[in-house]
């Protein structure tokens, strides 16, 4: 989240502490457990873990963040900051990365060294010919089998490289495949572990969004950075240099020309230098404003709206396509813009200036000087140049590796502080209480429930009360917006209530681990998912154990009063069905082979899903939130009916609570109690008869509605 302009200076503060003490003071907007929700901000934490390490490298002057993706400047503090990531997060990937292929991670590298060398020993071995060559030819002693001898010695060598080369290949696939496997499946951890709460928070969203592209570096998706595992080839850089150094001092050091040395690690290493000094930004090419970013953002949702079928229907009815195009047009500007002025800065004189000749040219200085020595060759002089350009070369990579490896760094904070992530809902350890089923269903007691959605001024619940007794009825009905859904996502444990107290079945709700509590309900929602796959796995996910039993399927199916929705399908329950982000036109390609629903028969499979576990005996509360609000009033009738036989034992004891939300007030005459809820509080509440009589609100909205 954005620092509020209050802390802003607090964050300065940090940052100038930061480069005093090397310790940061930082503002805590982020609470990683559950009971720390909306606390108040505490003025600053020193940087100890990958997470504050991350946090403080997105920090922008003014207080402003960086954009996720946003490459960090090279500079001390965020050297700093590199350092304590490695110290607390980068250590530990690596060596979990070694534990996948221990013998293979360590050959992998091994071999990098050795193939780093080979570069100087083919320079050698060349040189070597040359001179021999060359003696042969002043001695008078040439034969052809002599050179044919040399000649295939070099190819043996040359053979004997490629054979390492396709080995270390095929080890390097292994071994990278294995390590994009499991960062893979950490990512996909981290989303499927946390919850709502969790999610919504924009600090955490930006983290995952790096961690992404963390995960993603492995598959090698160009994006600017390197895989990590090509941290090691800084190591083979390094090598490669040192050997080329090495050849250029044997061939310099004898002629004691320690000029001729100077001179030749000067003309390697001007280019870095030039690149360096002269062109400061060059590394700081992603950094987008907050503008930018917006108009990156707004450019990529107007091509989605022009792109999707799913909205096609609304472009078309409202005459959208004139807005979309300008406000694509004004937003891809902004990009461009952005994006030219930073081409402008990379393509200042200083980089533009081409010292490439220069370089050339002051390269053949040394290599005069060096002709004047008695140890001279042909083969010294051509290993010297080539040594020389080799040196360039491999300086080049390693400095591009080494910006690409410390963008890399931040990113592998945001991976490794992702997985210590805790969903806020998630009690602690010594606070969870098993969930013991209740023989006659759930009894809830709500008191005094109250939520504001993040960013909201308005709370959507205010001082909720109501009770629930085991095998009742409740109605929810009331205003849109007055907070029903709100309710129900609060009774579902999706979302935690800020102030109050609920307890299911005596028990405190937040001690219930929320995978457990869920084991013991089912619902349906008022936005319920569509999938684009087949009925058997629309409904089927209501209980996945029992997902490939055509048997629960039907009688699920059976029991939503779906039958005849299935049967007229052509390949019934596997069909594969179009939600509406997939929907297509005739003939617009493949997923033409997908099959619609209307609204009313999606429901039907959405309460299917619902049943799909409605009759385990562990279920003991069955929530919908307008179940039936696409339906006709006799499939209406039909699915109370079911809801009601289900929550019954055969004897027609109630045996499981029911909360419906409905705006079909004809329906909330069959619950026990009903309530009225107003401006996110519950104005009235009561059976049916009693709230009539009382002539209120609800009295109102049920003559309103019949
Ligand atoms: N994700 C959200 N972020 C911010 N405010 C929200 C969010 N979802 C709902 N609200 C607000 O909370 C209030 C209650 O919304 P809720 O969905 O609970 O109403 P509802 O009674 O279910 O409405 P309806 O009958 O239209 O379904 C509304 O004022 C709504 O604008």
């Amino acid at each position: 989240m954005l620092i509020a302009s209050a802390h802003r200076s607090s964050a300065w503060c940090s940052m100038y502490h930061l480069f005093k003490t090397g310790r940061i003071l930082l503002p805590d907007d982020f609470p990683l457990v559950s009971e720390s929700l909306p606390q108040p901000e505490k003025p600053s934490v020193p940087v100890r873990t990958a997470y504050d390490a991350w946090l403080a490298s997105r920090h922008l002057p003014g207080g402003e963040r960086l954009v996720p993706g946003a490459h960090r400047r090279f500079s001390l503090f965020n050297v700093k900051l590199a350092l304590i990531i490695v110290r607390t997060c980068a250590f530990e990937f690596f060596s979990r990365l070694l534990s996948l292929h221990p013998v293979r991670t360590m050959l992998m590298m091994s071999l990098n060294v050795i193939r780093s060398l080979f570069p100087a020993f083919r320079g050698y071995s060349q040189a070597l010919i040359i001179d021999e060559l060359q003696s042969l030819v002043i001695s008078g002693n040439f034969t052809w089998t002599r050179l044919l001898h040399l000649v295939a010695t070099e190819l043996v060598r040359r053979i004997f490289e490629s054979l390492l080369d396709g080995f270390a290949a095929s080890n390097e696939t292994i071994v990278v495949d294995s390590a994009r496997f499991y960062v893979e499946y950490v990512q996909m951890e981290q989303r499927v572990r946390l919850d709502i709460p969790t999610l919504s928070d924009p600090a955490v969203r930006d983290l995952l969004q790096e961690s992404d592209l963390f995960a993603r570096s492995f598959s090698g998706s160009g994006f600017g950075l390197l895989s990590p595992l090509d941290f090691i080839h800084i190591i083979s850089l390094v090598t490669e240099i040192f050997s080329h150094v090495l050849l250029i001092l044997s061939l310099t050091g004898g002629a004691t020309h320690y000029g001729v040395l100077l001179l030749s690690i000067f003309s390697a290493t001007l280019p870095l230098f030039v690149t360096w000094f002269g062109c400061p930004d060059a590394h700081s090419e992603t950094l987008y404003t907050p503008r930018e970013a917006r108009a990156a953002d707004r450019q990529e949702k107007m091509r989605n709206l022009a792109f999707n079928d799913a909205h096609r229907p609304e472009i078309e009815l409202f005459g959208l396509g004139d807005w979309i195009l300008k406000t694509w047009a004004s937003a891809r500007k902004v990009v461009l813009d952005s994006e030219q002025t930073q081409n402008f800065r990379d393509s200042s004189f200083m980089s533009k200036l081409n010292f490439s000749d220069f370089l050339f040219a002051l390269q053949n200085i040394p290599l005069v000087l060096l002709l004047q020595t008695s140890s001279a060759s042909l083969g010294s002089l051509t290993l010297y140049r080539s040594s020389i350009q080799s040196v360039i070369l491999a300086s080049r990579n390693l400095l591009a590796t080494s910006r690409m490896v410390f963008q890399g760094i931040f990113f592998m904070s945001a991976f490794c502080a992702g997985r210590t992530l805790k969903p806020r809902l998630q009690p602690n350890e010594e606070d969870v209480v098993c969930y013991q089923t209740s023989l006659n269903g759930a009894t809830i007691e709500a008191r005094n429930l109250s939520y504001t959605y993040p960013g909201s001024s308005e709370p959507a619940l205010k001082d909720v009360n109501f009770t629930l007794q085991s095998g009742e009825t409740l109605a929810i009905v009331g205003y849109n917006g007055s907070g029903k859904s709100t309710l129900a996502k609060i009774l579902l444990r999706i979302m935690d209530h800020d102030l109050g107290h609920l307890a299911i079945n005596g028990v405190d709700i937040r001690r219930y681990d929320p995978q457990d509590y869920h084991q013991h309900l089912t619902a349906v929602f008022q936005g319920f998912s569509k999938f684009s796959t087949t009925v058997r796995e629309n409904v089927g996910v209501g209980r996945v154990e029992k997902m490939r039993s055509r048997t629960s399927i039907e009688t699920a199916i059976h029991l939503a009063e779906a039958d005849s929705v299935v049967n007229s399908l052509p390949y019934g329950i596997r069909t594969i069905l179009a939600s509406g982000e997939s929907m297509s036109y005739p003939g617009s390609g493949p997923s033409s082979r997908q099959h619609g629903l209307s609204g009313g028969e999606w429901q039907r499979l959405s309460i299917a899903r619902a049943f799909m576990r409605a009759n385990e005996p562990q279920v003991d509360l069955l929530l919908f939130d307008e179940p039936t609000s696409s339906l006709d009033a006799h499939a209406q009738n039909q699915i109370f009916d079911t809801i009601d036989k289900i929550s019954r034992s055969p004897t027609g004891e109630r045996i499981k609570s029911c909360i419906f939300i409905t705006h079909r007030l004809s329906t909330a005459r069959r619950a026990d109690k009903v309530v009225m809820m107003q401006n996110g509080t519950i104005s009235e509440f009561g059976t049916h008869d009693e709230l009539l009589r009382r002539d209120g609100a609800y009295a109102a909205l049920y003559r309103a509605s019949v």
